[in-house]
This record gives C-alpha cells, sequence and structure tokens, in this order.
C-alpha cells in the first residue's frame, strides 16, 4: 500500500493484538488506526477455514464500507473473502453475498442485528470483534443492538476497540466486553493532530452565509467539508451555495443510501468541490485531499469537532479549520477549547473587497494553466492581431477580467439556527460534558420537546442533558441517528437507516 513506516498507533497495537490481547486504541484522526486493527485481524484469518471469523462494528454506512475496501486492500494477497453489510442496501443481496461463504465481516450495527434475527449471519466461529468508533455507537444509541450481537458472538474471542476519542463512559464498554484490555493512548499535547490549523470566525447567524463565501472566494479550497448542524440546515446550505456558484452538495442521514454513495463519489472524483454534510461525514471518513473543514454550526460536543475538523490534515497531510461561531456560543468555543488543549485563532472576516483579490488570483492561475498547457492553435494569430492594436498588458488585463468570478450576491435563503443555549465555560477541560448524563443512554433523551422553535432535526444521536440540549422539534425525521426515537417505538424503517 506504498506505506514506509508503522504510525504510533500501529506500532502501539499491532504487537499486542497479534500476541492475542484484547486492545483498546486511541490516537488523534487520520493516523491509521484502521491498519492498527485491519493488520492482525488479517494476520490472524485461516483462509482455509470457510466460517466468518472476525466481525467489524462501524456506526456508519460510509464507514462501514470504508472500512471494507481499506481491508480489503490489507488482504488482497492473502484473498481473505470480505463482506460489508449495511442498511440501504438491498438484503436479499446480502443475503445471497453471504452464501459465499465470506471470513469477514463488516457492517452497522442495526443490519448485522437484522442478518443475525434472520439466522443468515452465523457468528459462533467468530474469533475478532472489532468497535471502530465505540464512543459514537454509544452516542448513537446502539449500546443493547452491541450487546445482542456481542450475544452471538464465542465469548473467548479477541475484542480490539478503536477511536479517536474515549470519553468516560467508554471504559464501561470496555469493562463489560472485554478481557484485560491493554490500552494503548498516542499521548499527544493536544487532541487534535498538529498539521491542521484551526480558527475561528465571530459571525452572527444572519452574517454568516456571506462570511462564509468570502472567506471560500479567500482560501479557494480544493476540497472541503462544511458541516451543518441539521439536515434542514445541510439542505439550505447546500442549495444556497449552488446558487452562488459553487459545486457543493449535502449528505445526511434522511439521503437514500445510493444518493449518499453518490455524493461522495463526486466529492472524492473532484466533481463536487465542497461537501455540506451533518455529523455523519464527521467520523472516520477517509477522503484524501481534503484541504478545508468548515463548521458552519459549532458542534454541540468537543468530540464531534475533534471528529469533524479530522477530516483535513490526515496521514501527516495539512489542513485548515474555521468554526463560526455567533457571539452567544462563545462559551462552546471555550469548552471545546479546553478538551482540545489548543487554542483557535481568530479569523478576521475578509472584506468583499478581499474577497475580490482571491477571485482575482483564480483567474490568474487558471490563465497560467491554460497558457501553460500549450494548446493555443488558432488563438495565436488572433492575438497577434490584437496585440497589434493593444499593449500587451491590456490585452491580459481585459482577459483577466472578463475571467473573474466577481462576487456573486444572488439572494439565498438560509432559515435562522437558534444559537446554542448559552453556556459557560467549564474548568478543567477533559470530556466536559453537560447535565453529567452521558448522551449515549437512548431511553435519558428527555426534555425533547422543550426547545421548541428549533427548525430541522438534528442528524446524530440522542443527547441528554435534561432538556438543555436542542433536540428535533417539529419535523419527525426517521433512523437512529434521531434522538427523538424511542427504542422502544422504533420502526423497521428507522432500523435500516443503519
Ligand atoms: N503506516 C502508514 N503510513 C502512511 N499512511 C498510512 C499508514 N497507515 C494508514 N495510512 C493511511 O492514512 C489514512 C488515514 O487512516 P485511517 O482512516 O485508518 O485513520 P484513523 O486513525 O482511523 O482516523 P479517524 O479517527 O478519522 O477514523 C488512510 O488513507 C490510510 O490508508
Ligand atoms: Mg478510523
Amino acid at each position: 500500500m506504498g506505506f514506509e513506516e508503522a504510525t504510533p498507533i500501529q506500532e502501539g497495537t499491532i504487537t499486542h493484538a497479534m500476541g492475542g490481547r484484547d486492545v483498546i486504541g486511541q490516537a488523534q484522526t487520520g493516523t491509521g488506526k484502521t491498519a492498527a486493527f485491519g493488520i492482525p485481524m488479517i494476520e490472524k484469518i485461516d483462509t482455509k477455514n470457510p466460517n466468518i471469523q472476525a466481525l467489524i462494528i462501524a456506526p456508519t454506512r460510509e464507514l462501514a464500507i470504508q472500512v471494507s475496501e481499506e481491508l480489503y486492500k490489507l488482504g488482497y494477497d492473502k484473498k481473505v473473502r470480505l463482506l460489508s453489510v449495511y442498511g440501504g442496501q438491498e438484503i436479499g443481496r446480502q443475503i445471497r453475498a453471504l452464501k459465499n461463504k465470506p471470513q469477514v465481516i463488516v457492517g452497522t450495527p442495526g443490519r448485522i442485528l437484522d442478518h443475525i434475527n434472520r439466522r443468515t449471519l452465523k457468528l459462533d466461529q467468530v474469533q475478532t470483534l472489532i468497535l471502530d468508533e465505540a464512543d459514537e455507537m454509544l452516542n448513537m444509541g446502539f449500546i443493547e443492538d452491541i450487546n445482542t450481537i456481542l450475544e452471538s458472538v464465542p465469548p473467548e474471542r479477541q475484542t480490539l476497540l478503536f477511536s479517536a476519542t474515549m470519553p468516560g463512559p467508554i471504559r464501561k464498554i470496555a469493562d463489560r466486553f472485554m478481557k484485560d484490555p491493554v490500552e494503548v493512548k498516542i499521548k499527544s499535547k493536544e487532541m487534535t493532530v498538529e498539521n491542521i490549523e484551526q480558527y475561528y470566525v465571530k459571525a452572527t447567524e444572519r452574517e454568516k452565509f456571506d462570511v462564509l463565501s468570502r472567506i471560500l472566494n479567500v482560501h479557494q479550497p480544493e476540497l472541503a467539508i462544511i458541516f451543518g448542524r441539521t439536515k434542514r440546515r445541510v439542505d439550505e446550505l447546500a442549495h444556497a451555495l449552488s446558487i452562488r456558484g459553487y459545486l457543493a452538495e449535502g449528505i445526511h442521514g434522511d439521503l437514500s443510501q445510493a444518493k449518499r454513495m453518490s455524493v461522495l463519489k463526486q466529492f472524492k472524483s473532484n466533481k463536487i468541490d465542497i461537501l455540506v454534510a451533518t455529523d455523519v461525514a464527521a467520523r472516520g471518513l477517509d477522503i484524501s485531499g481534503v484541504t478545508h473543514v468548515y463548521n458552519f454550526d459549532i458542534p454541540q460536543d468537543p468530540e464531534s469537532y475533534v471528529h469533524r475538523i479530522g477530516r483535513t490534515g490526515r496521514a501527516g497531510k495539512s489542513g485548515i479549520a474555521t468554526t463560526f461561531v455567533t457571539p452567544r456560543e462563545m462559551g462552546y468555543l471555550r469548552i471545546v477549547e479546553n478538551t482540545t488543549k489548543k487554542r483557535m485563532e481568530a479569523l478576521i472576516p475578509p472584506s468583499s473587497d478581499e474577497a475580490l483579490v482571491g477571485l482575482k488570483r483564480v483567474a490568474v492561475e487558471s490563465l497560467s494553466e491554460i497558457v501553460n498547457k500549450n494548446d493555443l492553435g488558432d488563438y495565436r494569430p488572433l492575438a497577434q492581431e490584437m496585440l497589434e492594436k493593444f499593449e500587451a498588458v491590456d490585452v491580459i488585463a481585459a482577459a483577466l477580467k472578463s475571467m473573474t468570478k466577481e462576487p456573486d450576491d444572488t439572494p439565498i435563503s438560509l432559515s435562522e439556527e437558534r444559537p446554542l443555549p448559552a453556556r459557560r465555560e467549564r474548568s478543567g477541560g477533559g470530556s466536559s460534558r453537560s447535565g453529567g448524563g452521558y448522551k449515549g443512554n437512548r431511553s435519558s433523551g428527555g426534555g425533547r420537546s422543550s426547545s421548541g422553535g428549533r427548525g430541522g432535526s438534528s442528524d446524530r444521536g440522542p443527547r441528554s442533558g435534561g432538556g438543555s440540549r436542542p433536540s428535533s422539534s417539529g419535523r419527525r425525521s426517521s433512523g437512529p441517528r434521531d434522538g427523538s426515537t424511542q427504542r422502544s417505538t422504533r420502526t423497521r424503517s428507522s432500523r435500516s437507516e443503519n
């Protein structure tokens, strides 16, 4: 795969895992945790044994697909048979594929459970169980599903658990599911990788969009991800950006699986420059070349911030993260900084003149590129003709002028998002969160109709915190990512979300 040396988390965990120990691995985003669990897992597979020998559970469909792609590469020479099972894909096809004796299964909790219930997935020979992003699966309320899945896996298995963040309650999972695990935590001063420059921009809710477009014109990101708080927000932002001429598409949990995959594919192949996303795209996704991450809405908790900005600056590359904060939300900014142990630098929003400078620079770049291609054929005689009439510098200036995309002020409409409830800075840092309650408990989503008026539904899991957290109101959305869906009332269609 062209790797030259092991990353620290790989160096720290592979030997233990090969020795059969249970391992908890924590390291910053983009530092190769997939291969850290993937290599020992693949090494252990007996290719002559037709049974399922390893099960990897990931929180989202996109992640399940991506992890299986990386494992496929790792197991390619050994000819390990691998299958991914996730919601949104036709179950009949998966059932047929399961008959081809895969040895490794990568899946999302809901769909794995579905197959267990249909008796189409036999896990009694599993020797390695891996939980990727275990804390997110807690956030999403998958704890009971995971419990049930674990009952179908032999207790003498090896268990590996990996994530960039490990809030306290994850230890409970470890106590419950793991045997004397080795904990490998790659120590670093900060929770986020050094090669991500981190900025914040103070702007009111009304100013945000124009400030964003000016910043985009100055930054000229090659590939950017913009995070919005709710599904509606993401839809509106993607639409508004398209109106202003940016190549942007939205991705969130209400879109069909086919749409989610096609948007990601377009983004990976540079057909769109900007991916607008809810937290669905925040975890684990490894898209090379993401140069910029924007938090159009500041995330509600520090872990989410860490994962969101970790979509850039991966595998040693550099990246820039910019977080918008409304004046009332400054407390959240401090909470994030206390947790990550890293100060964000204030970014002064560029003026429209400065944004124009950025646009002019783009024109210069594209003109230079055309010159360098040296494919001007019959344009040259026309150029000669013009040069007889005008000064060369004027002709070039005119060309640049006509190529410069003047800042677009086509009106757009964006529903106002209420700021997060005012929250004071807490001392101590660490895994600071409100209400003392951990957000992972599905049944603790009390007070969920208390913040009436906040539009759009969150695309993340349930939250506790005594109703102080924003929650979905009005619109009902499906899927376990929606905190408003109580376990007991969970429908089949919501199950198939994952
Ligand atoms: N030893 C290595 N040398 C160079 N690149 C590597 C190495 N190991 C993994 N990579 C690459 O680094 C990128 C990030 O890896 P990966 O997605 O596993 O990160 P991660 O730690 O799981 O991040 P996250 O916390 O966001 O899930 C991938 O493209 C992967 O192929
Ligand atoms: Mg990962």
